[in-house]
């Protein structure tokens, strides 16, 4: 990660859409991402959140719209190893009997200069990021003898290893159990402490919701809501049951709880 404090979005989207097969998935995103940010993408099954998130890392195309990363147009940006990518937790379960440490060691290779022997500093990176996420007991083991969450665990910390300084994750939380759970958050925690901008698409926030910012709640593609988090514990500091805190944008109104 950058020393210097930030000031340049790592993420500006301006007119966002996306057409999956002829059919509009996104239409009209405007999403700005501040650096430091903690922001959570929300809403319904099949509102567009992952399609969101593909199209911010470039896995998507637009199909119209324009798209900065770190005030780079995207055509023009190459600065990969900046942007980490946690994808859903299925792609972790590859038939290849890798160990943790192998795994997390693969996300150092953007860092690397190719045909070059590991450097103690990426050793050092890959140490990090397994004790950042709790599993350097673990590093030895196969990735297939984990737990669910522990492979998430796993995966965060493949993309620690490279340290970017904007991470997305696709439900990092889905199918965790409760434990792991506040383990995750633990580590997203020590992550946004050290400056990294945190994008996630979430269906419930649970353990991570003390953490969350701001919510992006998506709704048939579109965004029907941007701004603090709701939080039925009634503990927030923007007191969400008032229904001035929950302006939306676009004045559309916000319709029914979150899924
Ligand atoms: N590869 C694809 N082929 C066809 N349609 C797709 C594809 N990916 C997404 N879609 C469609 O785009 C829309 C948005 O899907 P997306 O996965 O982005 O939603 P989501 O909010 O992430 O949903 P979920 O919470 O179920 O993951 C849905 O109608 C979905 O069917």
């Amino acid at each position: 990660m950058t020393t210097a404090a930030p000031t340049t979005p790592p993420v500006e989207l301006v007119g966002g859409a996306v057409a999956i097969g002829g059919r509009p998935v996104l239409r009209g995103i405007d999403l700005v991402v501040e650096p430091g940010a903690f922001v959570a993408l929300l809403g319904p099954n099949g509102s567009g959140k992952s399609t969101l998130v593909r199209a911010l890392t470039g896995l998507r195309p637009l199909a119209s719209g324009t798209l900065r990363l770190f005030g780079t147009p995207f055509a023009q940006f190459h600065d990969w190893r900046r942007i980490g990518f946690v994808p859903q937790r299925s792609s972790a379960e590859s038939g290849v009997p890798a160990s943790v440490w192998e795994t997390v060691a693969a996300g150092r290779l953007t860092r690397r200069r190719l045909l070059r022997p590991m450097s103690s500093s990426d050793k050092t990176a890959i140490a990090d990021a397994l004790e950042l996420v709790g599993l350097a007991d673990r590093a030895k083991d196969g990735v297939a003898t984990l737990s669910g969450g522990q492979q998430q665990r796993v995966l965060i910390a493949r993309a620690l290893a490279g340290d970017p300084d904007l991470f997305f994750l696709d439900e990092p939380t889905a199918g965790v159990d409760a434990r792991n759970q506040r383990a995750l958050a633990e580590a997203l925690g020590r992550l946004r402490d050290r400056g990294a901008t945190i994008v996630l698409v979430a269906h419930e926030l649970g353990p991570l919701a003390p953490l969350v910012e701001r919510a992006v709640v998506m709704r048939e593609g579109r965004i029907a809501y941007d701004g603090p988090p709701r939080h039925d514990d009634g503990h927030s500091p923007h007191d969400v049951h008032h229904h001035e805190t929950l302006r939306p944008r676009h004045g559309l109104p916000l319709e029914g709880r979150w899924p």
